[in-house]
């Protein structure tokens, strides 16, 4: 056994050791038996630790490519690398355990209870009874199923979302490098589906696998994917980006219509607020005086300040008008709390606004305040986002 197989053993590893493998597609086909062509001269790459989305229409060849990877369909051409090593090389046992697969249906074993299901791999590598328990209630808890409520309950006594969680908790159950993951959110509904990838991206956060998603939904593909590959029949492969790239840039008409013509919505969700968008109005706290705050907006030229309490937290703003008189900022600050941390997205910037009727949101680093973002400076970041990008959108503009 060499070294690289030793190391992504979870038979010899211990959990949570399961480092990130890169897998690599060269020259890959499938010719299925009636002659049917899933997958054609397919080259792609899914780096090691990447959540990479394949996306696109039914039929295009998805599936037959996850597939391919943990060999349940053996491809009629090409090679398939995973961590270097020609996964045709390898014993398709050994292949699985270092691939974790996640499907729409699940595939709990439904005579069998959530904790026996998640345990399923580390009992078959032959792990003491100590050590799976351990495990799996680790697992549970990591996907948020407390293994005190859910662990003695059978599959069917869970919902859409509990079922799916215990899905991803039996896949990563033995620490594999890859996870291959097909649709495996769309057959619940969308509130719990918006969840669950929130919770599968923060999972992700801790234990950066190599992931292959396949969705046909391309709002799911820019949520969570690091690269998405646009396929179309025949698996071919129209572009192949990140979320950014993709929604301003598509390559070509087949990838700007699967986008869809709200791109340019769709961008805010993969934007992040920077810095360099924020505006910087005066700065007053609740205890100054109000001929100081007057003082602050002339100095600024400014119509209004953001007002910060004792503990440098947001309190509120001051307009011109209200700065009349005498008195302290506190008594003649309105209260606004909309605030969102950097890094946001813009689009949580923005529904923060509209959700809290805002004019501005303020930009918080922890409790250190940085800027404020108004409705013009939020759309001068989303053009920065995707400036002198789309081709069609460049030549209105040119025209
Ligand atoms: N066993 C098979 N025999 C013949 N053709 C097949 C077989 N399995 C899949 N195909 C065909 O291969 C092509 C790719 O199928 P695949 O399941 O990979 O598509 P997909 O992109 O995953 O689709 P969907 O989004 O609908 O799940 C399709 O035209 C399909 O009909």
């Amino acid at each position: 056994m060499d070294a690289t197989a030793q190391a992504a053993d979870p038979a010899t590893s211990p959990p949570g050791s399961g480092t990130a493998e890169e897998i690599v597609l060269e020259g890959v086909s499938k010719v299925y038996p009636d002659g049917t062509v899933g997958v054609a001269e397919l080259d792609l790459t899914f780096a090691a630790g990447e959540l990479s989305v394949l996306v696109g229409p039914s039929g295009c060849g998805k599936t037959t490519t996850m597939k391919m990877i943990n060999r349940i369909i053996e491809p009629t051409t090409g090679r398939i690398l995973l961590g270097g090593e020609d996964v045709t090389r390898v014993d398709p046992d050994r292949l699985r355990r270092r691939i974790g697969y996640v499907i729409q249906s699940i595939g709990l074993f439904p005579h069998q209870s959530v904790r026996t299901n998640v345990g399923t791999v580390p009992r078959l590598l032959g792990w003491d009874r100590h050590r799976v328990r351990a495990r799996v209630d680790e697992l549970l808890e990591t996907v948020g199923l407390d293994p005190k409520i859910f662990g003695d309950r059978y599959p069917a006594q869970l919902s859409g979302g509990q079922r799916q969680r215990a899905g991803v908790a039996r896949a990563l159950a033995a620490d594999p490098p890859v996870l291959l993951m097909d649709e495996p959110f769309s057959a619940v509904d969308p509130v719990v589906r918006e969840r669950l990838q929130s919770e599968f991206l923060r999972l992700q956060e801790s234990v950066r696998k190599t992931i292959v998603f396949v969705t046909h939904d391309i709002e799911e593909a820019v949520r969570i994917g690091d690269r998405i590959a646009v396929m179309s029949a025949g698996g071919h492969v129209e572009q192949y980006a990140t979320p950014a790239e993709l929604l301003g840039r598509p390559a070509n008409e087949f990838v700007a219509d699967f986008v869809g013509a709200d791109r340019g919505l769709k961008r805010l969700a993969v934007t992040d607020v920077d810095t360099a968008d924020l505006e910087h109005p005066p700065v007053v706290h609740v205890a100054d005086g109000l001929a100081d705050a007057r003082a602050a907006l002339q100095r600024h030229g400014a119509r209004w300040a953001v007002v910060l309490d004792d503990d440098e937290n947001l309190h509120g703003w001051l307009s011109a008008e209200r700065a009349a008189g005498a008195g302290t900022v506190g008594s003649a600050a309105r209260r606004m709390e909309a605030w969102v941390p950097v890094h946001s997205s813009l689009k949580t910037a923005f529904a923060t606004m509209l959700q809290l009727e805002a004019g501005w949101v303020a930009v918080l680093d922890g409790d250190r305040f940085l800027g404020v973002l108004t409705p013009e400076s939020l759309h001068a970041a989303l053009r920065r986002s995707v400036e002198g990008v789309a081709p069609e959108v460049a030549g209105a503009a040119q025209a």
